[in-house]
């Protein structure tokens, strides 16, 4: 398998303070990716830099023939506003912007596509609900049926199934693992390393920088998983800034000695 998505030395930062740190790497197409690491290794920043909405502050991201509407990207919950005044079923016909009119209007068959969607994840006869009515779960189904509609080559999940009870996480990652099957390359976030190491043939292992990226069992191994806490613990918020190149450096991240 080739690689559809290459890291080459990417440093993501907030305001010149790294989030993420030299990263390099790639994503075999068709692959099943976890990515795991403690609070705060720089996980959905990852995830929002190679779905573009945070911009390499060194290095880069190769992206091959992909296009913007070829990746399907699912914040984590905390990040959407449920508030917005939508129905279930225009939630998931915006899956379907990419087919959408001039003036925004989808088609019969967006509409049809969107009712079987939400059959797929079990919401039938949810339609007309207010998506601020549903529960977590229903909602997370509601932003899958989404995403089947959107049929993205390429689909990154930021921790999907936070918060939300074990019946609608099982439903939702046979959707994750059907996705797979059918060729897509998916890439997730997820804390919980028993589904990881069940489910998730590779894992990219972070803490601001790469711990370790490839076969889940090797990557996932308790010294890997001791290195990346200490790692994560050693990192100093506030000290560091990522110098850009050519700027003088004094003694930067890039430099330090790897945690055992
Ligand atoms: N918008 C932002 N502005 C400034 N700093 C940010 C921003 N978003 C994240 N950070 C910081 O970047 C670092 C990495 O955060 P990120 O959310 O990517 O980690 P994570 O591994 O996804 O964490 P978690 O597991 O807790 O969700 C953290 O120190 C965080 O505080």
């Amino acid at each position: 398998m080739s690689d559809l998505i290459r890291l080459s030395n990417l440093t993501v930062t907030y305001e010149r303070h790294p989030a993420v740190h030299h990263i390099s790497g790639g994503f075999a197409a068709g692959s099943l990716t976890a990515i795991a690491g403690p609070n705060g290794a720089g996980k959905s920043t990852l995830l929002k830099a190679i779905v573009g909405e945070l911009r390499p502050a060194e290095g880069s991201i190769d992206r091959g023939a992909l296009a913007r509407n070829d990746f399907g990207y699912l914040p984590q919950a905390a990040d959407i506003n449920r508030r917005f005044p939508i129905s279930v079923a225009d939630t998931v016909m915006l899956g379907a912007w990419k087919n959408a009119g001039a003036f925004g209007q989808f088609s019969r068959k967006d509409a049809e596509r969107a009712r079987e969607a939400l059959g797929i994840v079990g919401l039938s006869g949810f339609e007309n609900r207010h998506i601020g009515s549903l529960s977590a779960g229903q909602f997370q189904r509601v932003l899958f049926a989404r995403l089947l509609l959107q049929d993205a080559r390429v689909i990154l999940l930021d921790e999907p199934f936070t918060a939300i009870d074990q019946r609608t996480t099982r439903d939702l990652l046979d959707l994750v693992l059907r996705w797979n099957r059918e060729g897509r390359t998916v890439i997730a976030v997820l804390h919980d390393f028993e589904q990881v190491r069940a489910h998730f043939p590779e894992t990219l292992l972070i803490a601001r920088e790469l711990v370790g990226w490839g076969q889940t069992q090797a990557v996932m191994s308790a010294a890997n998983l001791i290195k990346a806490r200490a790692m994560a613990e050693r990192w100093d918020e506030a000290a560091e800034e990522c110098l850009a190149e050519g700027e003088q450096d004094d003694g930067s991240l890039a430099k330090r000695e790897p945690a055992e």
